[in-house]
């Protein structure tokens, strides 16, 4: 596969519906996709190396037991110690579920009901719950992922660690830690979201013959695009232009003593290219910034200015505005009339949207795509008014409404950012690390967007390629520097490396 592709990232009931599809339109049995599911295992197991000497398969009472089932019988055949459990509700046992215990005790494979109870194992396998994993695991499942994680057998989870959201990444009540997570067919967004990495461990994603033909068109599906995707999306550079070919940025940013935060967003837009930086930002900060940057234009103010104000923004091409803004009346000011007036794309971020949060009804104002939100979790929760836990818990949901409500770019940043327009849908990002998670970060991704923005590209193309950079200079910066030494500014630096990188390739 070359790097023009998009990933699909499936929720639960995205995953069903290209099962169903497989099962009932294509008329693939649903016995054979699980044949194919365990047999995909077995070739991880061994592929690996893991050390399959002594077997525990642990399984429920849904499709995901009968993958176990299957695994058993298999390894079993393949000459291996295996030991099955069923902790399952029998009430419950699918059809699929009971053909494959049926069919492990014709090959004369013994299962114990109830969990395991020596740690003399090998390796653990998990498949008590997968993608139909539906409320919170209490009491005796609770007990039993909990003594699975305790065994000392290497983890190996079966489409999804039981406990762990397909949908959303989040441990609902308990979940399985597994050093492997085989999932089929189609990676599931509860893999990479909240809690899904540190639980997943390794993540491999055999083809078991479902078909996607009935989803990939579905706008719903959060996407991941490909390095040839965003290398394209890079503006050109010819050679006969001049500075005002790429862009006059405004940046708005830095309240008393926060110089720094207009620093990082006009150096981060320098950095990409942006072809003129002007900051206008409170008087005690002039001497520091033209020290700090001499290429950008420095104008202050001590009051609220309209008429200034109107006529910086008829000068420039794009904005910038939040970033250590402070929430002070006169921000508030500035902010309503750059909403109120702004004829160019403008980039909200920090302070600037602590100030929206106040002020709702300048949501209202902005439902154009010109504009671009880059919150954390904390700000966004602000914004939508759902705590921080709920976000979590929907956030791509909570994410569609906002947008299809407000018709901005959001840029909702957290371990695992995601961009969100009306035009393209959602798209996670998978650059960046937690070396990034520092103060000035966040004025750093600004200050890239806007730089994208300032040389014409759509705001959703300048968010998602903003944020793609921005986090690729991340992990080349961790490369160099490691994971605890990586400063704002260094992100800075390393934008040139991650722009000639994502130009080489
Ligand atoms: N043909 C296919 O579709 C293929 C599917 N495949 C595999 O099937 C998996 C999906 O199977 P699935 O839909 O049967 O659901 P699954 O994940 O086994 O869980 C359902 C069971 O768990 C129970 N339960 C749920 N939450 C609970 C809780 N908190 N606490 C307690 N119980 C809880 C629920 O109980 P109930 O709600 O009925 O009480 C029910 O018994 C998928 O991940 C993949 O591995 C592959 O073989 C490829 C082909
Ligand atoms: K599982």
């Amino acid at each position: 596969m070359g790097d023009d592709w998009m990933q699909l990232w499936v929720n639960a009931a995205q995953m069903k519906a290209a099962d169903q599809y497989t099962i009932q339109k294509l008329g693939v049995p649903s016995l054979e996709l699980m044949e194919h599911a365990a047999q995909a295992c077995v070739q991880v197991l061994e592929d690996e190396k893991v050390d399959l000497s002594h077997v525990c398969v642990v399984c429920g009472s849904g499709n995901n037991g009968g993958d176990g089932f299957a695994i058993a019988r298999i390894l079993q055949n393949n000459r291996y110690s295996v030991e099955t459990f069923c902790v399952g509700n029998p009430e419950h046992y699918t059809e699929e579920t009971q053909e494959q215990m049926h069919r492990l005790q014709e090959c004369g494979g013994k299962i114990t009901y109830g969990m395991p109870q020596e740690d003399s194992y090998s390796v653990v396998i998990d498949a008590v719950f997968g993608v139909g994993l539906s409320r919170k695991v209490e009491g005796r499942y609770r007990q039993v992922i909990e003594q699975m994680n305790r065994m000392r057998g290497t983890k190996f989870a079966v489409d999804i660690p039981s406990g762990l959201s397909a949908t959303t990444g989040c441990i609902l009540g308990c979940a399985f830690k597994a050093d492997y997570t085989v999932t089929f067919q189609l990676k599931k967004i509860g893999l990479e979201l909240s809690q899904g990495r540190t639980m997943a461990g390794r993540v491999i994603v055999p083809d078991i013959g479902i078909s996607t033909d009935s989803i990939c068109e579905d706008q719903e599906i959060v996407r991941t695009a490909g390095k040839d995707i965003y290398r394209k999306m890079l503006p050109d550079r010819p050679e006969d232009s001049n500075k005002g070919t790429y862009g006059r940025l405004l940046v708005i940013a830095g309240s008393k003593g926060m110089a720094g935060a207009a620093y990082l967003n006009a150096h981060a837009a320098y950095m990409t290219g942006a072809g003129l930086v002007r900051i206008y930002t409170s008087s005690d900060n002039r001497e520091i910034l033209q020290t700090l940057l001499p290429e950008a234009i420095v104008t202050t103010y001590e009051e609220y200015n309209k008429e200034e104000l109107l006529s910086l923004l008829t000068w420039a091409d794009s904005v910038c505005i939040g970033s250590g803004l402070g929430m002070s009346r006169l921000s508030e000011k500035i902010l309503k009339t750059v909403i109120e007036y702004v004829k160019v794309p403008c980039l909200i971020d920090a302070d600037g949207l602590n100030l929206l949060a106040e002020n709702k009804n300048y949501l209202n104002q902005m439902a154009e795509r010109r504009f671009v939100i880059t919150p954390h979790m904390k700000e966004m929760s602000r914004l939508t008014g759902t705590p921080v836990e709920e976000l979590k818990a929907d956030r791509i949901q909570i994410l569609k409404d906002f947008i299809s409500r407000y018709r901005i770019t959001c840029v909702l940043k957290d371990s695992r950012t995601l961009i969100a327009s009306e035009e393209k849908g959602i798209r996670m990002n998978l650059t960046g690390n937690s070396a990034m998670a520092k103060a000035g970060s966040g004025d750093v991704l600004a200050g890239v967007i806007s730089g994208w923005m300032v040389q014409e590209k759509e705001a959703e193309d300048a968010a998602e390629l903003g944020t793609y950079i921005h986090g690729l200079s991340g992990d080349l910066a961790k490369f160099e520097k490691g994971v605890y030494s990586v400063m704002a500014r260094d992100l800075i630096e390393y934008i040139s490396k991650a722009l000639m990188k994502l130009e080489e390739e």
